[in-house]
C-alpha cells in the first residue's frame, strides 16, 4: 500500500541499488540492458503468427491499462520488445512491472 501514491506519480529512473535488486530476475529470463540507451530488450519467438499476435494483444491491453507502452517490432512469429520510460528518459519501475507481466503472458503462450 505504501506505493499507491508513488506509482501514480512521476516515474523516476531506477537507482543503482534498485537495479541490483530488480534486474537479475529479468536477466535470468532473457532481458538485457541496451547499450547507449537506458532500456531493456528481449526477443520472443512463438510457434506462429497467431501466437505472436495473441501475445501482443494481451500485452497491448495491459499496457493501455497501465498507461505504459512497449516499443516493439513484429515479423511473423517474432516479437522484439524494448522497454523504457519516456517520462524519465530511462528505466523505471514501470518497465520492470510491464516486463514481469509480459513474461507471464509469454509463458502462457508457449
Ligand atoms: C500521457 C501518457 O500518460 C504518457 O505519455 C505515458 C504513455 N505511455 C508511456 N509509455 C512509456 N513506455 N513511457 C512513458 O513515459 C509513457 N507515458
Amino acid at each position: 500500500m505504501m506505493n499507491t501514491h508513488w506509482e501514480a506519480g512521476k516515474a523516476h529512473r531506477l537507482s543503482a541499488e534498485e537495479r541490483d535488486q530488480l534486474l537479475p530476475n529479468l536477466r535470468a529470463v532473457g532481458w538485457n540492458e541496451l547499450e547507449g540507451r537506458d532500456a531493456i530488450f528481449k526477443q520472443f519467438h512463438f510457434k506462429d503468427f497467431n501466437r505472436a499476435f495473441g501475445f501482443m494483444t494481451r500485452v497491448a491491453l495491459q499496457a493501455e491499462k497501465l498507461d505504459h507502452h512497449p516499443e516493439w517490432f513484429n515479423v511473423y512469429n517474432k516479437v522484439h520488445i524494448t522497454l523504457s520510460t519516456h517520462e524519465c528518459a530511462g528505466l523505471s519501475e514501470r518497465d520492470i512491472n510491464l516486463a514481469s507481466f509480459i513474461e507471464q503472458v509469454a509463458v502462457s503462450m508457449t
